[in-house]
C-alpha cells in the first residue's frame, strides 16, 4: 500500500503509561499491542504522529545511572536532561521497532522516524517553585525518606498508590524540532517526537541549554497539534471515555464537551490533579489555538473508533 502524500487527516497521539508499562521486557511486550492500535489508524489514510510519558522510563535510567556512580565510583553523573534524552531513543527505539514490524506484517510500505525532540520552557515558570511531576518507582514511605536524606531528591505521595520523587513540570513553550516534525510527516512518515514532552530547554539567545524537569506530554502533544492545525489531538490512557462523579455510584462517562462545560467541570473539580486534570486542561489548550480542531481522549484499544467518531469523549470549541 503505497503512501500517497497529503491525503487523510493529521492527527498528534498522546500515549499514556498503559501503552508502555514499566520495564523493557514489559514495554516490548506492550509496544506490539500499542503498534498495532497506531497502524490502524495508518491504514485508514491518518498521518500520525505520535508522543509518549516518560515517567517511569527517566526515573529508571536516572536510577540506574545513580546507583552505578555510587557503586563504582567511575560512572559519570548523567544530568536529569541526558536521562531524559535516553528515555526519548529507549522508548522511540521499541515504538518505532513495533509499528514497522506491524506495517511489515500487513504489506503497508511505510515508514517510522524518531525525533529526539527539545522543548523550550520559561526560566520563570513557577513550576520551578513546585516540583509536581512523578517519576520512577513507587516506593513505601519509609524508602522515600530515605531516599531524600541520601539523595537530596524530592518525594510525595502519589494519588494512594505509594510514594515517587517528583520533578518540576514547567509549561510547553515552543517544540524545537517542529519543522524537521512537519517536513517527516509530509513525506509519509509515521513520526514518534516530543516523547516525555520533550527535553526541557531554556532558550538562552546564544544557545540551547538542558533543564532538569520533565514536561507533561500531553501538553506538549497539545502544543504540536497546535503548530501543525491537525485536525485533532488524541489523548490515548487507561480509560474509553472521561467521566463526571469518577469513581461514584453516579459515574457518568461523557460523550462531548463543549470547552465551556469542560471549564465548568474542571471548576467543580471533576478531573483529578495528575491524572484526568491535565489531559482535559491539554485539549483546551490544542483547542484555544485551533478552534476548529477536535480533541479526544479514549483508551487505546477504542483509537480507531474514536477518529472515526464512534466512541471517546469528545471535546470541540462549541
Ligand atoms: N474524571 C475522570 N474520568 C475518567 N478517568 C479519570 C478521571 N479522573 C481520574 N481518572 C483516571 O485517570 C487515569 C488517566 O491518568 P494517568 O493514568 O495519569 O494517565 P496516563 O494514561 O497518561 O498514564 C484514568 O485511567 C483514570 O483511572
Ligand atoms: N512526560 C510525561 O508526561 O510522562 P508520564 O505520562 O509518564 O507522566
Amino acid at each position: 500500500m503505497p503512501y500517497e502524500k497529503g491525503d487523510g487527516q493529521t492527527v498528534v497521539i498522546a500515549l499514556g503509561g498503559n501503552a508502555l508499562g514499566d520495564t523493557p521486557a514489559e514495554q516490548l511486550e506492550l509496544v506490539r499491542h500499542t503498534a498495532a492500535c497506531i497502524v490502524d489508524l495508518v491504514a485508514e489514510g491518518v498521518n500520525v504522529v505520535v508522543s509518549h510519558g516518560n515517567g517511569p522510563q527517566v526515573g529508571m535510567i536516572k536510577n540506574a545511572c545513580d546507583f552505578a556512580a555510587a557503586r563504582d565510583g567511575k560512572t559519570p553523573d548523567i544530568p536529569f536532561p541526558e536521562a531524559g534524552a535516553m528515555s526519548q531513543g529507549y522508548i522511540g527505539y521499541h515504538l518505532s521497532q513495533a509499528i514497522l514490524n506491524e506495517l511489515r506484517r500487513r504489506g503497508i510500505d511505510r515508514s517510522t522516524a524518531n525525533v529526539v525532540t527539545q522543548t523550550v520552557v520559561s526560566a520563570d515558570d513557577p513550576a520551578f517553585e513546585n516540583p509536581t511531576k512523578p517519576v520512577g518507582a513507587f516506593l513505601t514511605e519509609g524508602e522515600a525518606r530515605a531516599k531524600a536524606a541520601e539523595t537530596g531528591y524530592a518525594y510525595r505521595e502519589d494519588a494512594g498508590r505509594g510514594w515517587r520523587q517528583v520533578v518540576a513540570s514547567p509549561r510547553p513553550v515552543r517544540i524545537v524540532e517542529f519543522d524537521a516534525v512537519r517536513d517527516l510527516v509530509e513525506a509519509g512518515y509515521i513520526v514518534v517526537a516530543a516523547g516525555g514532552g520533550g527535553v526541557p530547554v531554556f532558550d538562552r539567545g546564544s544557545g540551547y541549554e538542558g533543564v532538569p524537569a520533565v514536561i507533561d506530554k500531553d501538553r506538549s502533544s497539545a502544543r504540536m497539534a497546535a503548530d501543525f492545525g491537525a485536525d485533532a489531538l488524541i489523548i490515548l490512557t487507561a480509560v474509553e471515555k472521561v467521566c463526571v462523579n469518577f469513581n461514584t455510584p453516579e459515574q457518568e462517562a461523557l460523550d462531548h464537551m463543549s470547552v465551556a462545560e469542560a471549564e465548568r467541570h474542571i471548576a467543580d473539580g471533576q478531573f483529578a490533579p495528575g491524572s484526568m486534570l491535565p489531559k482535559v486542561q491539554a485539549c483546551l489548550e490544542y483547542l484555544a489555538d485551533c478552534p476548529s480542531g477536535r480533541a479526544v481522549i479514549t483508551s487505546l484499544e477504542r483509537a480507531k473508533d474514536a477518529i472515526g467518531g464512534r466512541t471517546g469523549t469528545v471535546i470541540t470549541v462549541d
